[in-house]
């Protein structure tokens, strides 16, 4: 140790040290006060050395540093820079890293968002200072609402979601029989909820949340072209949709008609009493009932009085279950009953709700003092491409049926159903199996047959006369007068007997084979296939971005849900003893309270006036916006217009999904 002459501080000119001398060590010092005689006038009290022999003296050293280091010193005890939790929930010191780099010190204080209380106001008007240093290019780390009860160590990593929008913890879904929550916005907190999407995947992106890019954007428009009805499905669809649905519904109060086995709630949808037996050689009836298996509507055809003389005629119908195409109404089943008080044969159907026959739509019947009882055309000319759509689904539905082995038999307009527009099902296929089984004609002949009832059916309804067959020559000049060759060409292959010479249905240039069959027909209009094919992928485009549009509503529902079961919930204190009265209101207090504000700042707008403001755009903007999580920051008023929360859409959003999560944890736990 180098021996050093200290200053003793404190007032040497008044001679006197200071008695606790900062510094170098005391003892290991030289007294500046000793003079030449060897003495200090302080001596007894200085805690300087006066001899300067003792400066070099190892014991002396040794003893200076046993006394710097002896039973009294405090032990040794690391600092800690910070307390990070890990995946078991549990806090493990960190040590302080060595080096800190100056650009550290200056970075803003971190204040993990888990610590944050539940029940208490956060403050509104700091940023959040985690937002501040976070890169740009990264998803914020939001560490996800820690709750160390919550946290179960056997849920691994994995279950950990990143970029789960709602800020929320992943409820540990091993070991629990967690029930399904319609309305959680983290779909992984689920358990085997195949039916939210995502459920299981990583997601790579929130971008789930966000606003649906296709399809129109409701807020570029000016708010006089704004109509409830751009947020919504066409209001002919949502009509039709909603008449379907209510039909399908209808039941008839007093209705005398019996229950058939497990159908039940029989309503008759014959709208005439004249009933024409020459089709099935019996009286029918359509009866739309509903089945007590399983809750589906169906379509029950009655033919009365029919008796069943081979049980093999009835086994006809199993086939026919098999057929599964879009243009034919699917057969479910066939028995015999008495429930009736006679002999009935019940072939049931798919029931299509709103749905009339091709006679009905095309033959309508006219008020009898104008036209004397006369079938009067609905419209005078209908257009050669609704023709070739219905050519085309028959065509369709005749491929289904001719390849395996059947027969659809009844291609008449009364037994076509039209189920929406220009959508067509040939009805009432099987009956005929069942009714003619024993004067069976050979399946060849009644495949052609289906084909010439084709051309017949084509050639009434571009006619507007349901007998137009009976004059042929006639019916088919109108067809040359009012449509193309092409269509005229395709009726005169359809309406010619069998076997056709080597021509081809519609083009010299296509199949060259003679015999008349499906196949063939199908090969000779593959231009038309493809005109209609589009036609319906451009309705399906139409129906998927409606389709875009409701989905959106489903989404601002389950946000209104959410509100409405947070808001104005005084009775609910989840501190407070279930038995006793709540001591504060859960939802006005904390971040329930501007959930509260921004119910009213959407929908209790006002004008300058002070009267209400209704404008749904606002509304379903706002709560886009939040559904969606913004950043943009709103004013929330106080309704006492003392106070006003400046608030980002974010963190009403985070609001909105701890305060819901907390009802559904209660619930649970209940
Ligand atoms: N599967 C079904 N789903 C819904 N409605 C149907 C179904 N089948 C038939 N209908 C309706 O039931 C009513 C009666 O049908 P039906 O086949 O008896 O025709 P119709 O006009 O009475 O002919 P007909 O005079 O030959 O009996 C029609 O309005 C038809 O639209």
């Amino acid at each position: 140790m180098a021996t050093t002459y200290g200053t003793p501080s404190g007032d040497s000119r008044r001679g006197v040290p200071s008695p606790r001398p900062k510094g170098r060590d005391a003892k290991s010092t030289f007294c500046r006060n000793v003079t030449i005689y060897g003495h200090c006038r302080y001596e007894n009290t200085c805690p300087y050395v006066h001899d300067p022999s003792k400066l070099n003296n190892p014991q002396i050293q040794n003893e200076n540093i046993k006394k710097r280091f002896n039973a009294d010193t405090p032990s040794f005890s690391p600092s800690f820079a910070t307390l990070q939790p890990v995946t078991n929930g549990s806090l493990t010191p960190t040590p302080r890293s060595a080096a800190i780099s100056p650009k550290a010190a200056n970075a803003a204080i971190f204040t993990p968002k888990s610590q944050r209380s539940n029940t208490t106001t956060p403050s509104l008007h700091v940023k959040e200072p985690v937002t501040e240093w976070a890169p740009q290019e990264f998803p914020e780390f939001v560490p996800q609402s820690f709750d160390a009860q919550l946290v179960d160590p056997s849920v691994s990593t994995l279950n950990y979601d990143p970029f789960n929008a709602s800020g929320l913890p992943a409820l540990p879904s091993s070991g629990h029989q967690a029930s399904l929550n319609p309305y959680a916005q983290d779909a992984t907190a689920l358990a085997g909820a195949a039916f939210y999407q995502n459920a299981n995947t990583f997601q790579t992106s929130p971008a789930y949340h966000l606003y649906w890019p296709i399809g129109p954007q409701p807020t570029n428009l000016l708010a006089y072209q704004r109509t409830a009805h751009d947020f919504f499905i066409p209001e002919s669809l949502r009509e039709d949709l909603q008449k379907k649905s209510e039909i399908t519904r209808q039941i008839l109060p007093n209705s005398t008609l019996p229950t058939l086995e497990q159908y039940h709630s029989l309503v008759c949808l014959d709208t005439s009493q004249q009933k024409n037996q020459s089709l099935f050689g019996y009286q029918s009836w359509v009866y739309k009932a509903v089945s007590s298996k399983d809750g589906n509507t169906y379509a029950l055809r009655r033919l009365e009085g029919f008796r069943l003389t081979n049980e093999n005629a009835i086994r006809t119908v199993q086939p026919w279950k098999r057929v599964y195409n879009g243009s034919v109404v699917t057969i479910h089943d066939a028995f015999t009953t008495r429930a009736f008080g006679d002999s009935s044969l019940i072939i049931v159907t798919d029931y299509h709700p709103c749905s009339k026959s091709l006679a009905e739509e095309h033959f309508k019947a006219v008020p009898a003092a104008r036209f004397h009882g006369a079938r009067q055309a609905a419209s005078s000319h209908i257009p050669e491409q609704v023709l070739w759509g219905y050519i085309v689904q028959i065509a369709s539905a005749l491929k289904a049926i001719h390849s395996i082995g059947l027969a659809a038999r009844l291609i008449t307009p009364s037994k076509i159903l039209i189920t929406s527009k220009n959508r067509i099902r040939i009805n009432a296929c099987a009956v005929l199996d069942v009714v003619q089984y024993d004067s069976a004609r050979p399946l060849a002949d009644l495949q052609v047959e289906d084909l010439t009832q084709l051309g017949r059916l084509i050639l009434s309804i571009a006619n507007n006369n349901p007998n137009a067959h009976h004059n042929m020559q006639k019916s088919l000049d109108h067809i040359t007068r009012s449509y193309t060759s092409r269509l005229k060409d395709c009726l005169h292959w359809l309406l010619s007997p069998s076997p056709l010479p080597p021509s081809t249905p519609t083009s010299p240039t296509a199949s060259a084979s003679p015999s008349k069959d499906i196949d063939s027909f199908l090969s000779g209009i593959t231009d038309q296939v493809a005109a209609v094919l589009d036609t319906t992928l451009h309705a399906e485009d139409t129906l998927f971005s409606t389709l875009g549009r409701e989905l959106e509503s489903s989404r601002l529902v389950r946000l209104l849900i959410k509100l409405n079961m947070i808001n104005e919930r005084p009775e609910w204190d989840p501190s407070s003893n279930p038995h006793t009265p709540a001591s504060s209101a859960w939802s006005e207090t904390g971040e329930r309270y501007y959930l509260k504000l921004f119910r009213d700042y959407v929908f209790h707008q006002v004008d300058a006036n002070g009267n209400p403001a209704v404008d749904l755009a606002f509304v379903i903007d706002r709560l886009n916006r939040l559904d969606a999580g913004s950043e943009e920051r709103i004013s929330l008023v106080s309704r006492d217009e003392q106070n006003v929360l400046v608030v980002s859409f974010r963190e009403v959003k985070r609001g909105l999904e701890s305060a819901f999560n907390e009802l559904v944890k209660a619930g649970r736990a209940r």
